[in-house]
């Protein structure tokens, strides 16, 4: 079984050309939504995606671009829709993402909890789930901000979501030799340092095995400057549908 992806957005959280990093992947009938950032909801709405048609969102951490949008979705699901989205959360994120983000805007007479919104599925890292047939994920904490819980994702055993990370080498090497990984999509701050994030010098300075299954993601405004200057990995274009092999 392949799995389609379609960026809803390839930018960082400052981007102005690019929606915020949020992607969709399609298994057969199965639509799961990767991060739901401030501009993911127009960024449906531009490419005519209807909300009923992605089965569950999957938060990675609790930045803007990759949950800002879920007041609106949760809203429209509870008074327009009267369905509760299908959230799958690392359980460690949970109450930061009600307590700290969500809850200011959507406590109300009948809302105070997160499962008033949202159908609640919590993860633990490391524990794969099928989510349905031929979409397995797994979740691999990483660093990102110190203090913060962050993950990445693992589809299918085969492609690798880094989400926004800061270089892990060793990780990277592991999954590609030892996990089979062949497709990494990966963020790319492509000016150092990379204090919370991945350089596109980092990843540049992978093995040649690692580095050609890396696919480049959550990048600035400036990318058409580097074009043809990323070695063999390529940029991931917003609003392109690709398909990766099993
Ligand atoms: O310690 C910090 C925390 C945050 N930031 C910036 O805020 C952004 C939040 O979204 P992001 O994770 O996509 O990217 C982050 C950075 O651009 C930073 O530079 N250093
Ligand atoms: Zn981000
Ligand atoms: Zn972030």
């Amino acid at each position: 079984m392949s799995i389609q992806l379609q960026m809803l957005g390839t930018g960082n959280a400052f981007a102005k050309k690019y929606y915020n990093n949020n992607a969709l992947v399609h298994a057969d009938d199965y639509t799961l939504m990767i991060d739901c950032g401030i501009t993911a909801p127009l960024a449906l709405h531009q490419l005519g995606i209807e909300l009923d048609t992605i089965d569950a969102i999957l938060v990675s951490h609790i930045h803007g671009d990759h949950v800002g949008g879920l007041e609106e979705i949760g809203f429209r699901g509870y008074f327009v829709h009267q369905r509760k989205p299908v959230l799958y959360i690392a359980s460690t994120l949970i109450s930061p993402l009600w307590d700290h983000t969500l809850s200011g805007g959507m406590t109300q007479e009948g809302i105070s909890s997160i499962d008033d919104i949202f159908d609640v599925r919590p993860l633990e890292p490391e524990q794969p789930v099928e989510l349905a047939p031929g979409l397995k994920i797994e979740l691999i904490q990483t660093p990102h901000i110190d203090g913060k819980y962050s993950y990445s994702v693992l589809i299918n055993d085969h492609i690798f979501y880094s989400a926004d990370m800061k270089f892990q080498p060793q990780l990277l090497e592991h999954l590609v030799r030892e996990r089979g990984v062949h497709t990494i999509l990966h963020d790319c701050q492509l000016y150092p340092p990379g204090i919370v994030h991945t350089t596109l010098e980092e990843l540049l300075s992978l093995p040649d095995d690692v580095c050609r299954t890396v696919k480049l993601m959550h990048y600035n405004d400036t990318k058409d400057d580097f074009v043809g200057k990323t070695g063999e990995m390529e940029f991931i274009e917003q609003h392109k549908m690709y398909t990766f092999p099993e």
